[in-house]
């Protein structure tokens, strides 16, 4: 409930103003002079109205006294001269006595709205001008820390990293920073996403097509000649793709060098992947030699879920981003919705997380962001959390098919690429390679 205080010495207006702003929903305090007012807690009210002329001091004399919270005056007289001293010294606005109540519930109701939306504003632009050590990467938790200071000292030097973390938590994002605060910045920085490509195409796209007796060209290695090859997704290479990645690595692989220049292959490699490497290494579907080649320094990012307030920082700054780039007035989250935010638990991470903000901002009819709006499928997190539920212990490629499995039915999908925060693209490899195609209406048996 929004608060007001009143500071006006004749009793009789000082009680009508209040019982009408009672009436409309408001939390009153009077006060019948400055000096009685300023032994309330001035801060917290959401306006302040006074009258101009009150025993002792002016009632202008608490505009100062309030900053920032907004001052409306009232004059006894339609005095211009004295409303716009009042305005001069940062009153807000001011009435004049007598006003009709209608009149002074709407300057109240757009005063108090104004306020809101200005110090919203500013909190937001103050998130968003926030100089974290990456540019437009977010975040403040101790992890998030850890990992800004490793691109620091690493970024400088040639050294193969490998980025491990979930689906959506910025892996890509870290490789480019690392691209960027190197000596390669001015040259290319290719992304090569080793899960989008058929398993017969990885290496005639690294390493170019080479018809019999002509000089190989044209692959993604030769590309990042001088620069950076990004190896996304690098724990769905074929065996014997990785063979051929090990040993450009090891600067023995003929042809790259070739392509590249005389005394080998100018490239660094950064390789990613959301997959638990080790374990596929022990599966022997990863080679131990590769593994080791591309872990130089080895970079894990923690699920959103784990950043705790970063969760809050980051959904303000998407929720800017996405006002501006669809143009619209600036929203913020409620209280609730933040609420919502805060217990869910983002298995697609921060990609989820933007996507969930933009399809509210898109739906949004009102000035606030409620948790309807986000649409947030508590069940998931429900699940994940409860410790009898067998969901605890899936790994993120079971917990995939579980979910497409329970909820294609009912989803379309967009919807379910939405809720996984993965593109639809992305959500169709990933049933291709799962073995669960999307079956053809009609098919089911
Ligand atoms: N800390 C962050 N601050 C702001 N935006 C972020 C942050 N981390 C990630 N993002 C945004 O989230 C989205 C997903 O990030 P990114 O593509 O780097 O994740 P990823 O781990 O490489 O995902 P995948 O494993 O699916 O390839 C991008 O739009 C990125 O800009």
């Amino acid at each position: 409930m929004n608060q007001i205080l009143i500071i006006e010495d004749e009793e009789v207006i000082r009680r009508a103003v209040k019982r009408l702003l009672e009436r409309n929903g408001y939390q009153i305090t009077e006060a019948g002079s400055v000096e009685e007012a300023q032994s309330s807690p001035l801060a917290s009210f959401d306006l302040i109205i006074s009258d101009v002329r009150l025993p002792s001091a002016p009632g202008t004399q608490i505009i100062e006294a309030a900053a920032p919270v907004p001052v409306l005056i009232m004059t006894s007289y339609a005095s211009i001269r004295s409303a716009v001293d009042a305005m001069k010294l940062g009153a807000i606005d001011y009435i004049a006595k007598p006003f009709d109540h209608d009149e002074l519930l709407i300057v109240v109701e757009r005063i108090i709205k104004q306020d809101r939306q200005l110090r919203q504003q500013e909190f937001l632009k103050s998130e968003v001008d926030k100089s974290y050590p990456v540019r437009g990467m977010i975040g403040d938790c101790p992890a998030m820390i850890d990992v800004f200071k490793r691109i620091d000292k690493v970024a400088p030097t040639d050294a193969t990293v490998l980025i491990l973390g979930e689906s959506g938590t910025g892996k890509e994002l870290v490789a480019r920073a690392l691209h960027e605060k190197s000596q390669r910045s001015q040259s290319p920085f290719i992304v090569f996403n080793c899960a989008a490509v058929p398993e017969n195409q990885v290496e005639i796209e690294l390493f170019g097509h080479q018809n019999e007796g002509e000089t190989r060209r044209g692959g993604l290695l030769a590309k990042a000649h001088g620069g950076t090859l990004f190896m996304d997704e690098v724990g769905e290479l074929s065996m014997a793709a990785q063979a051929r990645l090990l040993r450009v690595l090891q600067g023995d692989d003929y042809s790259a060098q070739q392509e590249t220049s005389n005394s080998g292959p100018n490239i660094r490699i950064i390789a990613a992947t959301h997959r638990d490497i080790r374990k596929l290494v022990q599966q022997q579907t990863f080679r131990s030699d590769l593994y080791f080649r591309l872990r130089v320094v080895e970079m894990t990012l923690p699920p959103l879920r784990e950043r705790g307030s970063d969760i809050k920082s980051l959904a303000k700054f998407l929720l800017t981003k996405y006002c501006r780039q669809l143009n619209r007035p600036s929203l913020s989250l409620s209280r609730s919705a933040l609420e919502a935010i805060r217990r869910y638990h983002w298995p697609g991470n921060i990609r989820e997380l933007a996507n969930t903000i933009e399809r509210a901002v898109i739906l949004c009819e009102g000035d606030h962001i409620t948790p309807q709006l986000l649409a947030i499928d508590h069940h998931i997190t429900t699940k994940r959390m409860d410790s009898n539920n067998p969901a605890d212990n899936l790994s993120l490629e079971e917990y995939f098919r579980h979910f497409v499995l329970d909820n294609q039915d009912h989803m379309t999908e967009t919807e379910l690429a939405k809720q996984l925060g993965i593109s639809r693209k992305a959500l169709w490899e990933r049933r291709q390679r799962f073995g669960i195609p999307r079956e053809k209406k009609g098919k089911k048996s």
